[in-house]
């Protein structure tokens, strides 16, 4: 073999020979969740100001070990894997199937889902976990498509789903599929107060809208909010922290009333800003520095307002392959 072609393949056989490839992916927070009238769809038109932060589930794709079994299968370990479906519901597995789909053929994978995400914590695990399937199947099996034909898979698998490939800070509108970048500066540091148990994201949005009916008020248009948006332009982590807001939040408290308990624990902690992360139940924290956040996630975990506390920055890269 010449020494150019030889090259190649040493480049290119090591992610499938050495165990498959993988695919890092982002959880996400809102940090601004702007909820209009429900639409005709079933849908809200939404203002979503989508944060990628450093707590990552890993998807992997080999080639599959048991020619007898489905094209895709699917394991899952890690963060409460018991409570992931394995079968056609796998958001992974259905992500896979559309990009075969799409690219007009059979093809077949194994994932393995590695989570630290928490399962329907308002963090879009499962969006993550759809988004790594896209890119480590693309990558398996050599179709090569650009990032603009994963991104329109992904809008048809979940609203969230095309965030957790861009990562960064983004504005999405429509679902929430439609993303504009956002510029930011600096690194923001959050805590995490993961829950016990989850929440469905369709009741939480089906509260929003039952607490409006009773409240008889209009619903206006969702609309981006300046102070959040020049806070992020800035990094100004206290204006920041001021300007989080989340329409489906009272639904979220409606929901699981404990959850107040755990935001006025992080607020008298000095948290900069407390908010339900998305439909919930996680809680996330903006805290002043690294260390700052360290000590504000031992002191949550230790008042025993939730079932454990961690630690991530923002923003962070979306979906990206594992050298
Ligand atoms: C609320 C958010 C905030 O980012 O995420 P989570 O906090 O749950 O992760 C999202 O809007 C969730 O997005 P995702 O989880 O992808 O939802 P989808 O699969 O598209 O839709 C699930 C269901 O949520 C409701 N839904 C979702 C998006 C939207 N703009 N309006 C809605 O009303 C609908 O009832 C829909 O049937
Ligand atoms: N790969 C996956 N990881 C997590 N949940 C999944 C996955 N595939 C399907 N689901 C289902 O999607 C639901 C929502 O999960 P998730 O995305 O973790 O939460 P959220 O929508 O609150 O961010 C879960 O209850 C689970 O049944």
């Amino acid at each position: 073999m010449p020494a150019a072609n030889r090259h190649v393949g040493e480049i290119r056989t090591p992610s499938t020979a050495l165990g498959g490839v993988t695919v890092r992916v982002p959880a996400k927070v809102n940090l601004q969740l702007a909820v209009g009238p429900l639409r005709e769809d079933g849908y809200h038109d939404l203002v979503n100001v989508f944060h990628a932060v450093s707590l990552f589930d890993e998807v992997t794709a080999t080639e599959p070990a048991d020619p007898g079994a489905g094209p895709i299968t699917v394991k899952v370990l890690g963060e409460s894997a018991d409570e992931v479906p394995l079968g056609e519901d796998n958001l992974a597995v259905r992500a896979a199937k559309a990009l075969a789909a799409a690219a007009g053929r059979t093809y077949r994978a194994d994932l393995l889902i590695r989570k630290t995400i928490p399962v329907a914590g308002g963090m879009a695990g499962g969006s993550a976990d759809a988004a790594g399937a896209l890119v480590a199947c693309n990558e398996l099996w050599g179709l090569g498509l650009p990032r603009e034909d994963l991104m329109e898979i992904a809008a048809d698998l979940g609203s969230d789903v095309p965030f957790a490939l861009l990562g960064g800070t983004a504005i999405g509108t429509g679902r929430g599929e439609r993303l504009t970048p956002l510029e930011t500066s600096g690194t923001f540091h959050w805590v995490f107060a993961l829950a016990e148990g989850g929440l469905s994201t369709p009741r939480v949005y089906g509260e929003c809208d039952r607490l409006r009916a009773a409240a008889e008020a209009g619903v206006p248009e969702p609309a981006a909010s300046e102070p959040l948006l020049a806070a992020l332009r800035t990094g100004d982590a206290e204006a920041l922290g001021r300007a989080l807001a989340n329409d489906l939040q009272p639904a979220a408290l409606s929901l699981r009333p404990d959850l107040a308990r755990t935001l006025d624990a992080g607020r008298a902690l000095g948290a900069l800003g407390a908010i339900v992360s998305g439909s919930g139940p996680t809680c996330a924290f903006l805290a002043r520095s690294g260390e700052h956040a360290a000590e504000l996630a031992t002191r949550l975990a230790d008042s025993g307002v939730c079932r454990s506390a961690v630690t991530a920055v923002g923003p962070v890269e979306g979906a990206a392959l594992v050298p």
